[in-house]
């Protein structure tokens, strides 16, 4: 059922009743879940549960058997595809980076730019104001401005992550779906990064899949647990994680 507006007035997200099936095994059974404009929440919830497969909806790689999937209050995800989304301002990021690493840091960035990729292959191109000014905002949100002319395969780990976050930056998205940041990361990696989205949910909404609950606390935001395709627990970490069936099916495993 479509919400009326009052509903949907600061809701930057809204899934209801989202039911997706794979040769009859549903992944997604009823999946209600909303975002509000400017807001960071982490998604949790044991293998299976259906937080890649709520992902693969949102950005359009999988449609819905059921459901309501809206962006901005009006705008039906279930009618585009995976390239009319990315359009809209929804960004992935992926678990495993996937950066240019024969390309500098800084150069990363302005592929990732609208139309950077035109300035990148011209050689006689001289770097537009705006793009330099956009790389050098990029490069300091995301504390990457000291290693800049560097190849981006020469990064740690942690880094590359953090550049294929700026890459997402660079596009302006409205809206940032994030996979695991934290797996593979250092201790102190993981740290670096959930300050990293925080600073980063001061103007965009984000939306975090995790499995590491220090890094999930870090964040101090709404967590959502799912379950068999389905919001089994939403609150605080605390209150989630006072949940006794999100004990006995993930936490407590
Ligand atoms: N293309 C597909 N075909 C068949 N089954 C699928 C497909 N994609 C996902 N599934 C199944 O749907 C269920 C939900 O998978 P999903 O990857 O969304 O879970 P998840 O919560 O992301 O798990 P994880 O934490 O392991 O990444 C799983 O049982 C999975 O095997």
């Amino acid at each position: 059922m479509i919400p009326n507006d009052a509903v949907l007035t600061n809701t930057l997200l809204y899934l209801d009743g989202v039911e997706v099936s794979f040769d009859g095994f549903r992944a997604l059974r009823g999946l209600s879940l909303t975002l509000g404009a400017g807001e960071m929440c982490a998604i949790i919830g044991p293998n299976g549960a259906g937080k890649t497969t709520m992902m693969d909806v949102i950005t359009g790689k999988t449609r819905p058997d059921k459901g309501d999937v809206l962006f901005q209050g009006s705008i039906d995800l279930t009618r585009l595809d995976e390239a009319d989304i990315a359009q809209l301002g929804i960004g992935r990021k992926f678990q495993k980076p996937t950066v240019f690493e024969s390309q500098t840091v800084e150069d990363n960035i302005l592929l990732a730019l609208k139309g950077g990729r035109e300035v990148f292959a011209n050689l006689f191109w001289s770097r537009s104001a705006a793009a330099r000014a956009k790389i050098d905002e990029v490069l300091d949100t995301i504390r990457l401005d000291h290693v800049r002319t560097r190849l981006a395969g020469s990064l740690s780990h942690g880094q590359k992550q953090w550049l294929e976050i700026g890459m997402l930056l660079a596009q302006d998205p409205k809206l940032l779906l994030v996979d695991e940041p934290a797996a593979g990361m250092t201790d102190a990696e993981t740290a670096q990064t959930a300050v990293l989205l925080k600073r980063i949910a001061k103007d965009h909404s984000v939306v975090v899949v995790e499995h590491d609950m220090v890094f999930v606390r870090d964040l101090d935001v709404r967590v959502t647990c799912l379950h068999e395709g389905a919001v089994l627990a939403s609150g605080t970490l605390d209150q989630v994680s006072a949940n006794e069936r999100v004990v006995e099916v993930y936490l407590g495993r």
